[in-house]
């Protein structure tokens, strides 16, 4: 499997336009964050907001509003169990997911955005709505689709069980999938029309919170950069360089600080 080049994503991360305003680089709305995990919330938001998306907004339980506020001015923040329809109108992408449980709270609000999503947005699903989809808890929405699943969430999809993943048995189940598949792991494998392995990442990755950070990234470069392979693929190589950075002098990289990374190694990486 051929591997994500740097090349690649210095061609998908350019500098800004001058000519342009908040509206130029996507509007995202991260749909997140039960009573319990409103960190992944936080975490999902903070990595759009960070990864240069235009205008975020969090939809999520109310208990999670004042740290939202307080953290995160910059977001506009919502009930997840209000009528989002008229709010998912107006959005470039959605991340559905992280956080979000799979009670019965969960299944109505993920079957409430699905119902209302249209087929030129895109669609980030990661976490509970995966785990959900896949015990047809929700059907899947018509849209620009990236599943974001870990070993198990990826196993509760595809039927693959662990041992079983490998590049070829993930390749032809992802092709069965609508959209683009990012299949994590201690090495990440994408697949959409094409199919490349992540080089980066380390066990300094291995905590709470780093998926849910990835789903932030990627929403915040298909908001500025367009819904392709290649811009998933960046989104996924820039989450891990930026946690192979920080691992070279720290045991654990954690997601807030690769998220207060994310600005400098954009810049950084627009320059090349
Ligand atoms: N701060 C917050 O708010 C946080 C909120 N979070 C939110 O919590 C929700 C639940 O997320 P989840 O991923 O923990 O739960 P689930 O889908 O049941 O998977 C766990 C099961 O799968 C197994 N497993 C096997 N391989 C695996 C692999 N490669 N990666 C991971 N697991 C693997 C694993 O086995 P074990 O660990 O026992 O070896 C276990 O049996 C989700 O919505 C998420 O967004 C978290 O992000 C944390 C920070
Ligand atoms: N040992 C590892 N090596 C490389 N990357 C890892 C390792 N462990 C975890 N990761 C990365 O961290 C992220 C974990 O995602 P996920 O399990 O969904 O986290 P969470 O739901 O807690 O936010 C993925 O991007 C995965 O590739
Ligand atoms: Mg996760």
């Amino acid at each position: 499997m051929e591997t994500i080049n740097l090349t690649t994503v210095q061609t998908v991360v350019r500098p800004r336009p001058q000519q342009s305003h908040k509206g130029t680089f996507g509007r995202v709305l991260v749909v997140a964050g039960n009573q319990q995990y409103g960190g992944a919330a936080i975490l999902s938001t903070s990595a759009a907001v960070y990864g240069g998306a235009g205008l975020v907004t969090v939809a999520t339980d109310p208990i999670n509003h004042p740290a939202l506020h307080a953290r995160l001015p910059e977001a506009m923040v919502v009930d997840y169990q209000s009528d989002l329809s008229a709010l998912i109108q107006q959005q470039d992408v959605i991340v559905i997911g992280p956080g979000l449980g799979t009670d019965d709270l969960a299944k109505s609000v993920l079957q409430r955005v699905f119902a209302a999503v249209l087929p030129t947005q895109t669609v980030v699903v990661d976490g509970a709505a995966i785990t959900l989809i896949a015990a047809k808890q929700a059907q899947v929405p018509k849209a620009q689709l990236i599943w974001t699943p870990h070993q198990m969430e990826w196993q509760r999809l595809s039927g693959i069980v662990i041992a079983d993943q490998t590049p070829e048995t993930n390749a032809k189940a992802a092709a069965t999938i609508p959209g683009i598949v990012v299949v994590k792991s201690h090495r990440t494998q994408i697949f959409g029309q094409t199919a490349v392995e992540n080089p980066g990442g380390s066990a300094a990755m291995a905590t709470g919170g780093s998926g849910d950070t990835l789903t932030g990234i990627i929403a915040a470069f298909v908001g500025q950069f367009g819904y392709h392979d290649q811009v998933v693929q960046a989104a996924v190589y820039t989450h891990s360089a930026i946690a192979d950075e920080l691992a070279q002098s720290q045991y654990v990289a954690l997601p807030s600080q690769v998220i207060a990374a994310l600005p400098k190694f954009l810049k950084t990486l627009s320059q090349a």
